[in-house]
């Protein structure tokens, strides 16, 4: 059985990705394609990578084009889906890559994106404890932010397995300029980014900030609190998270690669790697894959988790396909397997 899938959002980052994965996937047929400023455009122009979808004319967002397919993807600003998905059909199965269902918290909500929460959906990382359950036969689904994706994979083993003190974790991650999304803005002009690393949203501000706490809570079983940094980087894609957090007494090397190597054990898409490699960003790019690898610090009494991802692909487009596959009871791995392109 072929599935119709429409991407809205198609001309920016997320959108893009999506339908590369989409135009390769076994089981779905590229429907309705939309855009905001650029509708009414040839998506050959804006995202000339999607040599088969070339000839598709990007049509204005509206429930009425999304509607009458299997599945709808919003790939939207923060804010927009919301309204968009309150009008489409219960039956579809609709996929936000944005945030406005992530939360569960509606005072986290506000404080962060400053507007009326939205409600929770069911949130699409399947390798957390419980997830994939909740992901099966579901039709809507709120995909988790990039930088959350890397730091909740790094650490949930550790805190699903009671080894981590709930209130002492740093997250420093590094993300490829993509993940601002394809907006003109001053900060991301070439001569800005390149050759030059910079954080922001330092001191507790960045919006990922609760969905991080919220996912390692929920693994924990009791309350985590968290101090993150992101940086972005000088390159066009990829995350390096580097999560650490305190280990519980009389927790060592051994029992924390245990806890790490079984939780992954049976994940299609995440690798522990060997003893002694550490991961790089070009190894997963343009991949559903995470590589990871963990330390124990004695002299500090820390594990410390570094992991990569690509920020489109399993920070996004991948991991909403990865969750859609499973909504449909497809093989989670279709359309999915296709390696990284690095150098
Ligand atoms: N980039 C990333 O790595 C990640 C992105 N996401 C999320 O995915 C979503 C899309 O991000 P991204 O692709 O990076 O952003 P882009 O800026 O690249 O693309 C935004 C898209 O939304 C459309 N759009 C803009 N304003 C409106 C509006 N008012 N109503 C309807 N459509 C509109 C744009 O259309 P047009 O060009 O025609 O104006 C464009 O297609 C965001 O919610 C983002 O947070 C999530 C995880 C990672
Ligand atoms: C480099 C960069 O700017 N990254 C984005 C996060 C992208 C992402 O995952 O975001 P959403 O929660 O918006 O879906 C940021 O820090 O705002």
């Amino acid at each position: 059985m072929t599935f119709t899938a429409a991407v809205s959002g198609a001309s920016g980052y997320a959108g893009g990705e999506l339908l590369r994965l989409l135009a390769n996937h076994p089981d779905i047929e590229v429907g309705a394609i939309t855009a905001h400023s650029n509708a009414g455009a040839l998506l050959g122009d804006l995202q000339p990578h999607l040599h088969s979808l070339a000839d598709r004319v990007l049509q204005e967002t509206t429930p009425e084009a999304l509607a009458g397919h299997d599945v709808v993807f919003l790939a939207l600003p923060h804010g927009a889906s919301a309204e968009i998905a309150a009008q489409l059909s219960s039956d579809t199965l609709v996929i936000d890559a944005g945030a406005d269902h992530r939360l569960q918290d509606p005072a986290a909500w506000e404080k962060f994106y400053g507007s009326a929460h939205a409600g929770t959906w069911p949130y699409g990382l399947p390798e957390l404890p419980g997830h994939r359950a909740d992901l099966a036969g579901a039709r809507r689904i709120a995909v988790p932010g990039c930088y959350p994706t890397s730091a909740l994979l790094a650490l949930t083993p550790g805190f699903a397995a009671g080894l981590l003190e709930p209130d002492d974790v740093v997250i420093v991650s590094a993300s490829g300029t993509s993940g601002a999304g394809k907006a003109a803005k001053p900060n991301l002009i070439g001569s800005e980014v390149m050759g030059g690393m910079s954080p922001y949203g330092v001191g507790g501000g960045h919006r990922h900030t609760p969905e991080m706490e919220q996912g390692l809570s929920l693994a924990a079983g009791e309350r985590v609190s968290l101090s993150f940094t992101p940086t972005l980087a000088p390159m066009a894609r990829g995350i390096l998270t580097t999560a650490t957090a305190k280990v519980r007494p009389g927790v060592g090397y051994a029992r924390l690669r245990e806890a790490w190597e079984s939780a992954y054990a049976q994940e299609p898409f995440v690798r522990v790697l060997p003893e002694g490699q550490w991961p790089s960003t070009k190894s997963v790019l343009g991949s559903n894959y995470v590589n990871l690898q963990l330390a124990f610090d004695e002299h500090a009494g820390r594990v410390i988790v570094s992991s990569v991802i690509d920020n489109l692909t399993k920070g996004t487009a991948g991991g909403a396909v990865q969750s859609m596959n499973i909504a449909l009871g497809l093989d989670e791995t279709a359309g999915l397997t296709i390696q990284g392109i690095a150098p």
